[in-house]
């Protein structure tokens, strides 16, 4: 797992480590780094370095100054260097110094470049950038290096309220910060580098960590010798309605292809289901549908006191179950519905921002922050969905999936999402694993998908299968 360090917790690393490196050499370690990345994107953009151009904008802090002695390391390979000073009077003296003798050039005006180096801002940026500094980003058009977050980017929201950077590359050290992975920062970061500047060890556990595709691998559940159709996990699905059978449909097809268990349709549509799905055993309700590992409610179930029955029944079942859409609905209007589910048994709620709102207050700009603390409220997994997918557990871990498209942002999506994570619960998966493998095979069964051009869900049901084969073969 990659860790997710917010920037309170970067700064005590860094305390930590002054006690053995001194500052100075963090900083050119920091700073050799960022020099790499823009010659690599100088000889990407004009098929050469020495001889290109390059300007620096350079804040009045340490990102300013990891920037000045970028820009001293790139004068070495022959970049013509102009520092752009934003508070000339308190720009990093050492950093000012070194790029002066390697013959960079300093002012205050900004000048052509073939790539820009964003040192407005790093860690201690606070609000939306400053009216000088959001004038000066506002008139870049070269490609840009963000020395550690993207100016303009809240670092532990990656909210953005005003101009801001939008990077090519960000190069951040010791590990990502929330501006990376969440929000609109984790877009306008671009592509992403960490580099080790001697700070690993210092930072301890991570915030929020992002799963990798080969620990996704690890935990899909795949039959062994002695499994049979039962030992696998039946997954209950309680979705659809006749106005809505679609979702059912959705979300039952995705459980038959996530493992090889069973799964159990129960709701008003199962002869559709049945149809769709001939491997599954569709019945009409939930208390004739048979024991079952988890429940999957929601998707497609309207509103109205039936689906409220349901929504009772199911938490009632002491299963796990996975609660999206309609039920988050009414579990919102009525929390007394609550009282079905016996405490122990584990719930994992998928709102995207308006369910959100609805059984947690507004999102707002911390994605995180609000996810994890809806998850302790509520005593479940939450996963708010989003380009990136926020999944909090209650005892505060949290993990984010960043999409590498926008494809599954369609109508029905959500559906197989669900039918995913409840065939993992059924599998006796922790939940909150549960919840970021399935976003994880969900937006790569998207992107396959899609390859493209739009993928409508039922297409996303499809390519699940071609989603776990690559995730497997990593
Ligand atoms: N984490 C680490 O261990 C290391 C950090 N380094 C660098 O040090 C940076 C942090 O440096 P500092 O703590 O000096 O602070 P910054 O350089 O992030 O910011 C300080 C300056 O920015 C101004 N500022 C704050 N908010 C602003 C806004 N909204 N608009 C315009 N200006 C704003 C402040 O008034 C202050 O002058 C990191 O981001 C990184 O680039 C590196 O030198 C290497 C080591
Ligand atoms: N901009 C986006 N980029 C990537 N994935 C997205 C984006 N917007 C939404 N998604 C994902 O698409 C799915 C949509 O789910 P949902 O809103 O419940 O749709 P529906 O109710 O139509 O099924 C979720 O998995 C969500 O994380
Ligand atoms: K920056």
């Amino acid at each position: 797992m990659r860790g997710v360090w917010t920037t309170d917790r970067v700064r005590a690393a860094e305390q930590r480590a002054f006690t053995r490196v001194p500052e100075s050499r963090l900083m050119r370690a920091a700073a050799f780094a960022v020099a790499g990345e823009v010659a690599a994107l100088l000889a990407e953009r004009t098929g050469g370095v020495a001889g290109r151009r390059v300007a620096l904008l350079v804040g009045a802090g340490n990102n300013g100054g990891d920037a000045l002695w970028a820009g001293a390391f790139l004068r070495r390979r022959g970049v013509a260097v102009t520092a752009v000073l934003l508070a000339p009077e308190r720009a990093h003296a050492e950093g000012l110094a070194a790029l002066r003798r390697a013959g960079g050039r300093v002012g205050t005006e900004l000048v052509e470049a073939d790539v820009v180096v964003d040192g407005i801002v790093g860690l201690s940026a606070r609000g939306p950038l400053r009216p000088d500094a959001a004038a000066l980003v506002e008139r870049v058009s070269a490609p840009i290096v963000a020395v550690d977050l993207p100016s303009g980017a809240d670092p532990d929201t990656g909210a953005i309220e005003g101009p801001a950077v939008h990077a090519e590359v960000t190069v951040t050290f010791g590990g990502r910060k929330p501006v990376h992975v969440v929000g609109p920062g984790a877009i306008a970061s671009g592509w992403v580098r960490v580099v080790d500047i001697g700070l690993g060890a210092e930072l301890g556990e991570p915030d929020a960590v992002l799963l990798d595709r080969a620990e996704v691998a690890r935990a899909w559940p795949v039959p062994g010798p002695t499994d049979d159709k039962y030992s696998q996990g039946v997954t209950g699905v309680a979705a659809g309605s006749a106005t809505y059978p679609g979702a059912a449909v959705l979300a039952s097809g995705a459980a038959v292809l996530a493992t090889s268990g069973l799964v159990r349709y129960a709701g008003t549509a199962a002869e559709v289901v049945r149809t769709r799905w001939p491997e599954s055993v569709a019945t009409g309700s939930v208390t004739d549908a048979g024991r079952v590992q988890s429940w999957v409610v929601g998707p497609g179930l309207g509103t109205g006191k039936a689906g409220r029955g349901v929504v009772a029944e199911v938490l009632g079942a002491g299963v796990p179950v996975c609660v999206d859409a309609d039920a988050i609905t009414l579990l919102a209007a009525d929390p007394a519905l609550w009282d079905a589910r016996d405490p122990d048994t584990p719930v994992v709620l998928t709102p995207h921002d308006r369910e959100f709102a609805r059984i947690a207050g507004e999102v707002g700009s911390d994605r995180i922050g609000a996810t994890r603390q809806a998850a302790r409220t509520l005593g479940a997994v939450v996963l708010l969905k989003g380009n990136s997918t926020v999944v909090a557990a209650p005892d505060g871990r949290v993990l984010v999936n960043q999409a590498r498209s926008a494809w599954p942002a369609t109508a029905g999506s959500g559906d197989v999402l669900s039918g995913l994570i409840g065939a993992l619960l059924a599998s006796g998966m922790d939940p909150w694993l549960a919840a970021g493998c399935a976003a994880h095979v969900h937006e790569l069964a998207a992107e396959i998908a899609a390859d493209g051009a739009p993928a409508p869900a039922s297409h996303i049901v499809d390519a699940i299968p071609a989603a776990i084969r690559s995730v497997r073969a990593s």
